[in-house]
């Protein structure tokens, strides 16, 4: 087995006693350790400190194709996702996406640089109102999404397994 089969193939529960920045360095959207990743690096920019932002600069090919030359609905979704969730930490939560919509306005093209913007609405106790799009570089608005993220106490990670029992 390749060491990339290795990495996919390991469960999280026989991968040692990782810290938690290691168990989400397989994320999908942004992890680093994961190969089949879109390894999105974001910037936070905090100068509104109830309003953060977040901006990831990315180019997708092939590997995420839905409409001949677009990329898939599916992925569109996903990177609004991500991008909703790095408006947490700066916020200083844990928290999960529990509700979202996308508005898919213009398809999405593939061998074109985009940018993908995000920024906190409001919140209303443990719910955090989310907002993203994915932007032509000239800032036309190809997707658009917002969420419910539901902050995460003690008692939801350890039921959810987001922690282990040591932490
Ligand atoms: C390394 C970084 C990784 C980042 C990954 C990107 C982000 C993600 O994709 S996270 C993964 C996807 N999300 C998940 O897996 C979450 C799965 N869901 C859960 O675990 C649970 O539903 C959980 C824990 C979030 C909440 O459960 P629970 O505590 O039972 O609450 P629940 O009854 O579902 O409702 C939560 C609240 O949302 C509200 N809500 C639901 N839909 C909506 C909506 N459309 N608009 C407004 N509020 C809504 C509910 O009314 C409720 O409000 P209140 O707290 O006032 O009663």
């Amino acid at each position: 087995m390749s060491s990339q089969d290795t990495v996919r193939h390991t469960p999280l529960s026989m991968d040692g006693n990782p810290t938690i920045d290691e168990r989400a360095s397989h994320c999908f959207g942004c992890g680093p350790a994961n190969p089949q990743g879109l390894h999105l690096v974001f910037s936070t920019d905090t100068t509104v400190p109830e309003h953060p932002a977040a901006t990831a600069h990315l180019q997708l090919d092939r590997l995420h194709e839905g409409p001949p030359g677009y990329v898939h609905g599916g992925i569109v979704a996903t990177l609004l996702d991500e991008a909703m969730s790095k408006l947490n930490r700066p916020l200083d939560v844990l928290a999960v996406t529990r509700h979202m919509e996308v508005d898919y306005l213009r398809p999405v093209p593939l061998f074109q640089p985009l940018v993908l913007i995000s920024r906190h609405s409001h919140r209303d106790g443990r719910k955090l109102f989310h907002q993203a799009e994915i932007q032509t570089t000239g800032g036309a608005v190809l997707a658009r999404g917002k969420a419910v993220f539901i902050r995460l106490d003690k008692a939801i990670l350890a039921r959810a397994g987001f922690t282990q029992p040591d932490d």
